[in-house]
């Protein structure tokens, strides 16, 4: 189940290379240079301002809001269309994509990984793995043939230039550029770039709920006043967005940069959270000798992403959530070496940058816009994580508080 001689995530060797270098190029080349991808987060932010504002204060439960506006910027760059939240075939994928991330961490994944051989022929929530996997392979199949029936002057989404790929390259004998490596590489992307973004979007208004000194909450006086970025004058997201944007204000990435704090708050989200704990087992393809110690092609290797995220060596307050961990005496922003959430080297996230877009212009959007409070009553967050491939928090309610 969890092997595959396709796509980007489990292939390696020459059908890794060409397929994650097409991918990529794929999304750069739809992104943000002409600014399309962005202007589609930016579409998802504003509806997800819609129905959190439908709320009217009252608790309510973020999680399939923001799931579904994340998953459909993925759609938007593979499938080159949005669904409607009552389309039930975009429910049905949501699940499949929950479904498939999260039992491979429970202990029926466990035993599929031990014996495959054995698990295939007996009843249990694997076989329901296999009718996911299954539907999402239908219905990317069936998004590209309606590709193919509408054909499209200029390529407007990464079936398009994938199908023009396989044109392209139908006779070069080293082409990987197939139908089932380009079913798989969306199959890919739409695993990798939904449960993802969404859990650190939704680990980031817990600590906004956690931490309404950080949040920052209370009413300032002059409300153009520009700041002063120090570390002594602890600064808050909402008094910092306040003071350098206007409120109808198209909220990009570039903005990043007039809002130190606002960013660090993202990043040490991201650090904090650690969604993918120790990071994704690798095999490592030849002999090879790392920091003197011999590794043998073949061997599985963990990164651990979780000890470089909270080492003491490189974070002032490894286990408090602290965003000053990204930022210097004069309150700018400072990147770590140790800020590896999305990993490094050859295998570093393809979604890297997508998903660093998504995350500043949702956050702020929705911190410009609400107060995230516990409900009325409610003492306590719960901030332990749900053990699984990617940690999410346990779910919860909140309440959006119109600003
Ligand atoms: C907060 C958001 C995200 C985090 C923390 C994250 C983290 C990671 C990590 C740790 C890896 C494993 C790298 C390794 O093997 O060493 C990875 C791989 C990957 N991610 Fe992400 N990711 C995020 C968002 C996304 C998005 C939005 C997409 C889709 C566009 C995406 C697509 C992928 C793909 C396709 C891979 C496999 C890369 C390969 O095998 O070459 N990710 N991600």
């Amino acid at each position: 189940m969890f092997t595959c001689s396709s796509g980007i995530f489990l292939t390696s060797g020459h059908t890794w290379k060409q397929q994650r270098r097409f991918g990529m190029t794929v999304i750069r080349s739809l992104g943000f240079g002409k600014n399309n991808l962005e202007h589609q987060i930016q579409t998802e932010a504003s509806h997800l301002l819609g129905i959190f504002a439908n709320t009217k204060g009252e608790p309510f439960d973020p999680r399939t809001s923001i799931v579904h506006a994340i998953a459909n910027i993925i759609c938007a760059v593979v499938f080159g269309h949005r669904f409607s939240s009552e389309d039930e075939s975009f429910s049905k994928l949501i699940k499949a994509v929950y479904f498939v991330i999260y039992f491979q961490a429970t202990i029926w994944g466990r035993m599929y990984d031990a014996f495959p051989w054995l698990m295939h022929r007996f009843p249990g929530p694997h076989q329901k793995v296999f009718a996911y996997n299954n539907f999402m392979h239908n219905l990317v199949m069936n998004e590209v043939q309606m590709h193919e029936r509408e054909k499209a002057g200029n390529p407007q989404d990464l079936i398009d230039f994938y199908l023009a790929q396989i044109t392209k390259t139908k006779d070069d004998p080293t082409s990987t550029f197939n139908k089932d490596n380009m079913v798989q590489t969306v199959v890919d992307l739409l695993l990798g770039g939904t449960e993802t973004t969404s859990t650190t979007l939704l680990w980031a208004l817990l600590y906004m709920v956690q931490y309404p000194e950080i949040q920052g909450n209370k009413k300032t006086k002059k409300k153009k006043k520009k700041l002063k970025h120090c570390h002594c004058s602890a600064e808050k997201v909402q008094r910092e967005i306040e003071a350098v944007l206007e409120p109808s204000h198209i909220i990009s990435y570039e903005d990043r940069k007039k809002l130190p704090y606002t960013n660090a708050v993202i990043h040490e989200t991201l650090r904090y959270s650690n969604i993918t704990s120790v990071g994704v087992p690798r095999l490592c393809v030849r002999n090879t000798t790392l920091l003197g110690f011999h590794i043998k092609k073949g061997t599985l290797v963990l990164p651990n992403l979780h000890s470089v995220v909270y080492d003491s060596d490189h974070w002032a307050t490894p286990w408090k959530f602290n965003p000053n961990h990204f930022l210097d005496l004069d309150g700018n922003f400072v990147n770590r070496e140790a800020f590896l959430p999305f990993s490094a080297g050859h295998r570093v996230c393809l979604g890297e940058q997508m998903a660093r877009v998504e995350l500043f212009i949702f956050f702020t959007n929705l911190l410009r816009a609400f107060t995230f409070q516990l409900p009325k009553g409610v003492k306590e967050i719960n901030l332990e994580y749900i053990l699984g491939s990617i940690l999410q928090p346990h779910p919860y309610k909140i309440c959006a508080v119109p600003r």
